[in-house]
């Protein structure tokens, strides 16, 4: 597939000295949604914020849909509608005038069947009328999504969307951004939930202290997170795998004291109990067991750590 966003060697340093992006590069297909998931003070608003053309960045370059975010900030800025994470707009306005005067932000010709048809694809038609303070906090969002989508962008950039709100408004959210694919827009956004990213992406990419250690296929993604590792620690050691083991493929450890292996939490059978019974049945004593989950903290961690080794 096409990009439609590439990044490359992107850093910013605030005034402070701070270094907020350390050299990312990243591309983003057309059509996909990308989850971008890290920690708070990641650096995911300062990477969209460079990308919507609102922070400068101090080194690389973007190219959103083939225009140079400087050299050509109109073109890109045109193909790019952004829900930021606080919600601002005027109290007083009505929902209708609000959508159609951001879509003459962008210079586009009015366009009345369009500016209906995302109003009532975000279930809005029937509040066209009402002032913005009139609505319930999961219509505002909705209203701050026809906003961006007002001037038809190629690209949506969703800034933690679902922060702070309550479980049904975050279903909602997410049922809503998947009907928004289905139009063909693109769509990046950034979230602290693993579920969000479970849910919704079709690849995550986890930024960290500014870098970007990880970009993944979701479901590459999740079959790690499913897994987990068994340790048992053997009251004697072993000197090799026995060949009765062999359909659980489990590895030798700690010098022949322990034998790990990982099994896929999901599974119906995930082959802990049996792997204990053969053993028995082989007269293999042990004396402790234990199990760790590969959790995204455990990638990151590991991530981190080679990055650091390296
Ligand atoms: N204008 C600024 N001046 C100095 N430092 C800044 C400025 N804006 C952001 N930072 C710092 O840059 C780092 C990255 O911030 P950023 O807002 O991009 O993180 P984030 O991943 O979006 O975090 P969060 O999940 O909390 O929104 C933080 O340490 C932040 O304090």
């Amino acid at each position: 597939m096409a990009s439609i966003i590439t990044v490359s060697g992107l850093t910013k340093s605030y005034a402070s000295g701070f270094q907020a992006l350390k050299g990312v590069d990243l591309e983003i297909e057309e059509g996909e949604i990308f989850a971008l998931l890290g920690p708070n003070g990641a650096g995911k608003t300062t990477m969209i914020s460079i990308i919507c053309g609102n922070v400068r960045a101090t080194g690389g370059s973007v190219t959103v849909a083939g225009h140079d975010i400087v050299r050509d900030y109109r073109g890109s800025r045109s193909a790019i509608g952004l829900v930021p994470q606080e919600l601002h707009t005027d109290a007083f306005e009505r929902v209708i005038d609000t959508v159609t005067f951001s879509r003459g932000l962008f210079g586009k010709p009015r366009n009345d069947a369009y500016i209906e048809k995302i109003l009532r694809d975000l279930s809005l038609w029937d509040k066209r009328h009402s002032k913005i303070l009139e609505l319930s906090g999961g219509m505002k969002r909705r209203v701050m999504i026809a906003k961006a989508l007002s001037h038809e962008p190629r690209v949506l950039f969703l800034d933690e969307p679902t922060a702070g709100v309550d479980v049904e408004l975050r279903r909602d959210m997410w049922k809503l951004i998947g009907e928004l694919r289905q139009t063909g827009v693109t769509i990046i956004l950034t979230t602290h939930y693993i579920e969000e990213a479970e849910e919704m992406a079709d690849r995550v990419g986890v930024i960290d202290k500014g870098e970007l250690i990880l970009v993944e296929e979701k479901t590459v993604l999740m079959k790690k997170l499913g897994r987990k590792t068994l340790t048992v620690v053997l009251a004697e050691p072993l000197a090799a795998v026995p060949p009765e083991l062999a359909e659980w493929q489990v590895a030798l450890k700690a010098d022949g004291h322990e034998i790990e292996y990982e099994f896929d939490t999901r599974a119906e059978r995930t082959g802990v109990s049996s792997l204990l019974r053969r053993l028995g049945d082989l007269g293999i004593g042990y004396k402790d067991l234990n199990t760790q989950q590969s959790s995204l903290e455990d990638i990151f961690v590991s991530l981190v750590h080679q990055e650091k080794a390296a």
